[in-house]
């Protein structure tokens, strides 16, 4: 059975007595458990702090984003060096927010994805198809394309080890989710495609997120579907009891 990966994704949010807080009273909670782990997103002010606190816990801290570089004249920019450094365990990348604002693409998401290994950073890659895309039916074609594109030149082990996060633009923050079973069947597709790739035993490893709206009301069902092993959750992280809630339904 594959662990049920539940990450929370804060975005642009709180300040850092809040970010402190919130780790100080999620941290203790958050059980030892092989078949679920949690991870908080922060923004990258936090996470030294983060990194300390969360220390002796089992709640994990990743990046939102990162360079593909290890060093150099990018003003603003922070390397997977320096993420490694922290003792940050998990990044984000291709985030359709970063993808839609920040120029991200599938070529840079693809060298971000090679520094993450070269630097002990699990990848959580975010793919998923806006409403024009899937009123067109073409959500099959892109989410295809996105994943063949970012796990290019990856062993079968690293592929093995990527988080895909299979987000459906129009469901992000809007409130609409996917239904469970939609949900599913991208997910399905996703780790077919990921078996043509490389093989079903490298594909059936992979945890493969959904993530648009998702909330304690809702994860329950979407955790019951055969290709879904999480949840990228972006508003209902952001409080203490509700990220608690959708990490317990992770343990179910
Ligand atoms: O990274 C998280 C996603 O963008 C989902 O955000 P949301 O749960 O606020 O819809």
């Amino acid at each position: 059975m594959r662990k049920k990966v539940i990450a929370g994704n804060w975005k642009m949010n709180k300040v850092s007595t809040e970010a402190n807080q919130f780790v100080d009273e999620v941290g203790a909670k958050i059980p030892e458990d092989k078949n679920v782990e949690a991870i908080v997103c922060a923004p990258f002010p936090f996470l030294a702090s983060l990194v300390d606190k969360t220390k002796d816990t089992n709640l994990k801290v990743a990046a939102q984003t990162m360079h593909y570089e290890e060093s150099g004249a990018f003003t603003g920019e922070v390397s997977p060096v320096m993420l490694e450094d922290l003792g940050i365990t998990h990044v984000v990348l291709g985030h359709s927010e970063r993808r839609e604002y920040y120029n991200e693409t599938d070529e840079t998401v693809n060298k971000k994805v090679h520094a993450a290994f070269n630097h002990h950073l699990v990848p959580i890659v975010c793919v998923g198809e806006t409403l024009e895309q899937r009123e067109a039916n073409e959500t099959m074609d892109h989410v295809e394309n996105q994943v063949i594109k970012a796990l290019e030149g990856l062993s079968d082990q690293q592929v093995a080890e990527t988080i895909i996060a299979y987000e459906p633009i129009w469901a992000i923050g809007t409130g609409k989710t996917a239904t469970s079973a939609e949900a599913n069947e991208v997910c399905a597709y996703i780790r077919q495609v990921i078996a043509k790739l490389t093989s079903k035993e490298t594909a059936d490893h992979v945890v493969i997120q959904y993530g648009g709206s998702v909330k304690p009301a809702n994860i329950e069902e979407l955790l019951a579907q055969s290709d879904i092993d999480g949840a990228l959750v972006g508003g209902a992280s952001l409080q203490p009891e509700s990220f608690l809630q959708l990490v317990e339904a992770g343990k179910k």
